[in-house]
């Protein structure tokens, strides 16, 4: 892999990896307040909100480790094109796992769901997301690439990331900031996606990827690259992207591990 090489962290439990995630969450959310006053994050769906809200709902152990939940500003960096409760809902899970979970009285995040108006085309959900995005970080002006502070993402079994998989022309995408995908291989197969452009874009990029499912991805990942999604990331995104994972999906992967300080 040439350039800088992301961050793989590897934990003994779930409970180490969450710690970490939250610090780094934390460093990252007083990045983002500093730059703008504002934190703009995108999750993913699947695995991550379980692990997310371990991580976030946790006490603060200082001032300096508070979650300004106020502050956020969450999108979705990829959304199956469904009906905001349904079963297959990336929002909905989130929503379950994390936001209503969280207090109300510490503030709540301003939150950026589809627009469910737009289920029957795909095309015309992602152009109404990617407006979503043009609203809060063109601001009137014009801007090549939306700059995320920090995203939080999952890694499928097959190396895909957000709704972007293996082999699929969407990888090639270099104008949209969201596209839509009707032919999701990972039911259900009508979603939308952010690019990866802006993806790599972003300041920081966190994967969590946890169990031995994950081990000969991950292998795969790291070792070889493949062409995979998530490969692709750490190739262009080098040093800004951190591995949270825990022993069992990086047993025998050949990549130098980081200690989490
Ligand atoms: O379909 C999806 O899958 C990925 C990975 O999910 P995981 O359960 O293997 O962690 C997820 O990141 C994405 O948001 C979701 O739509």
């Amino acid at each position: 892999m040439p350039g800088k090489q992301p961050n793989l962290f590897a934990f003994s439990d779930t409970s180490g990896l969450a710690a970490a995630l939250r610090n780094y969450i934390v460093t990252s959310q007083h990045a983002g307040l500093q730059r703008h006053e504002v934190f703009k994050v995108a999750v993913s769906g699947g695995s991550l909100p379980q692990t997310l809200a371990q991580a976030l709902l946790a006490e603060p152990k200082s001032e300096e480790d508070v979650i300004k939940f106020d502050k956020w500003e969450i999108f979705f960096a990829d959304e199956r094109a469904v009906p905001l409760d349904h079963e297959d809902s990336n929002y909905a899970l989130i929503k379950k796992e994390l936001l209503d979970k969280f207090p109300a009285s510490i503030g709540q995040p301003i939150v950026h769901p589809i627009d469910v108006e737009h289920l029957n085309d795909t095309q015309e959900l992602a152009d109404q997301y990617e407006k979503k995005l043009v609203d809060s970080f063109a601001k009137g002006d014009s801007v090549r690439l939306p700059i995320f502070d920090l995203l939080l993402l999952g890694s499928g079994p097959d190396g895909h990331t957000c709704s972007l998989f293996p082999g699929h022309p969407l990888l090639r995408e270099t104008d949209a900031w969201v596209a839509p995908i009707e032919d999701s291989p990972k039911p259900p197969p009508r979603r939308i996606t952010l690019t990866l452009p802006v993806i790599t874009h972003a300041v920081k990029i966190a994967f969590v990827a946890t169990g031995e499912g994950k081990k000969e991805i991950m292998k795969e990942i790291f070792e070889e690259g493949n062409g995979l999604p998530c490969a692709m990331v750490n190739e262009a995104a080098g040093d800004r992207v951190s591995w949270f994972t825990d022993n069992a999906a990086v047993e025998g992967v050949q990549f130098p591990r980081r200690s989490f300080l």
